[in-house]
């Protein structure tokens, strides 16, 4: 049988004499306030919310996304959103986005202090309309008015593509599917495209077919990963798109996570995990993987649940040699 071509990843291993500073240099996006609780069963209260949030202000991390202002119908785990942003302590030189779907999303984002927000997109119509009940395209529609509103607010928008290998209702996704949303949320003036692997069914195969397409459309500086851990290829996949020169990796502390109109996907990466593999390959996050694993097993006591973090569940405190 013919072995695929499997792209180097001999750029990872850091070369002391060529590598400059930001190929070294991978940003984590913790998405746990966000996506690691709108789909837990149990609700929690903005107090442990905030608590979450301001211990992982603590870690080193330099983005935390915080809620999202979608309606409490559809998401009730988010409906206290405007009190969370209020609520948290807000430390100099952390980013705390927030998701925003439509201009009534921005609008209460704004009241309660946002100063980034993200919109979702997606490759996969079927996804969308259970989503946000209307079609992938119909959604940059309503995108447009939201970047409108932010650039007259000096907000950040960051944009999020689902589905980029997979949906839950029509199967595998063309990356052709996925080139052109990623296209138009860049051309509209996301300054950050995060490519998510909604239900974790990705692998390196996949993964290189849609980086491949993707990359040769928005630069791989513009670009992120944010893999689920469903069919536990997250950390395969984050391996490959730092190949692909990738430096911004969406992750959940603790590996919480999940979609609620997704069924059946499991949490995302997690960032212990994350954090522990990239510091193995030397690369820098500035992230204390110390201090996550605390906050780790402060939010899986809270909800009473194990860690899906290997790493956290196996820590016994600093290995010097690796870490
Ligand atoms: C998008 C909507 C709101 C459209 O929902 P809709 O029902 O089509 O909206 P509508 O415009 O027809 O309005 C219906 C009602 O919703 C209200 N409404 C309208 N907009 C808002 C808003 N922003 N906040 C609060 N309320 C809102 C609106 O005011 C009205 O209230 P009523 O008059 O009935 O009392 C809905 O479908 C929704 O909230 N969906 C939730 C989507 C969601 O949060 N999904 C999970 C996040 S995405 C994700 O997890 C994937 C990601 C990002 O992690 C990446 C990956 O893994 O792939």
């Amino acid at each position: 049988m013919k072995i695929p071509q499997i792209r180097s990843l001999a750029c990872l291993i850091p070369k002391r004499s060529a590598a400059t500073s930001s190929d070294n240099q991978v940003r984590i996006v913790e998405v746990g306030p966000r996506d690691g609780l709108q789909n837990e069963p149990k609700l929690l209260p903005a107090a442990t919310k905030i608590e979450l949030i301001n211990q992982l202000s603590e870690t080193g991390l330099q983005t935390i996304e915080a809620t999202s202002f979608v309606s409490a119908k559809w998401v009730p785990q988010m409906g206290d959103n405007a009190e969370v942003l209020r609520g948290i302590r807000k430390v100099p030189g952390i980013s705390y986005p927030v998701l925003t779907p439509n201009l009534k999303g921005f609008e209460s984002a704004l009241k309660a202090g946002a100063q980034e927000v993200a919109v979702f997109g997606a490759a996969s119509n079927a996804f969308s309309l259970k989503n946000v009940n209307c079609t992938a395209a119909e959604a940059i529609e309503r995108f447009k008015p939201v970047l409108k509103a932010a650039e007259q607010n000096g907000v950040r928008v960051r944009g999020y593509v689902s589905t980029v290998v997979g949906c839950p209702y029509e199967g595998a996704v063309a990356p052709s599917a996925v080139v052109k949303v990623v296209e138009a949320l860049y051309q509209m003036g996301c300054y950050e495209i995060s490519l998510g692997d909604t239900i974790g069914v990705g692998t390196p195969g996949t993964m290189r077919r849609m980086l491949d397409a993707v990359t040769k459309t928005v630069p791989a500086k513009n670009l992120a990963v944010h893999c689920h851990d469903t069919y536990g290829q997250a950390l395969s996949n984050i391996l490959v798109s730092l190949d692909y020169g990738i430096r911004v990796v969406d992750s959940s502390v603790s590996g919480l996570g999940g979609c609620p109109y997704a069924k059946g996907a499991s949490g995302n990466a997690a960032t212990e995990d994350v954090v522990y593999l990239l510091h193995g390959l030397g690369l820098n996050t500035g992230v204390s993987l110390d201090k996550l694993i605390l906050v780790g097993r402060y939010i899986c006591t809270e909800l009473g649940r194990q860690s899906e973090s290997k790493v956290n569940r196996a820590w016994k405190g600093p290995q010097p040699r690796n870490q």
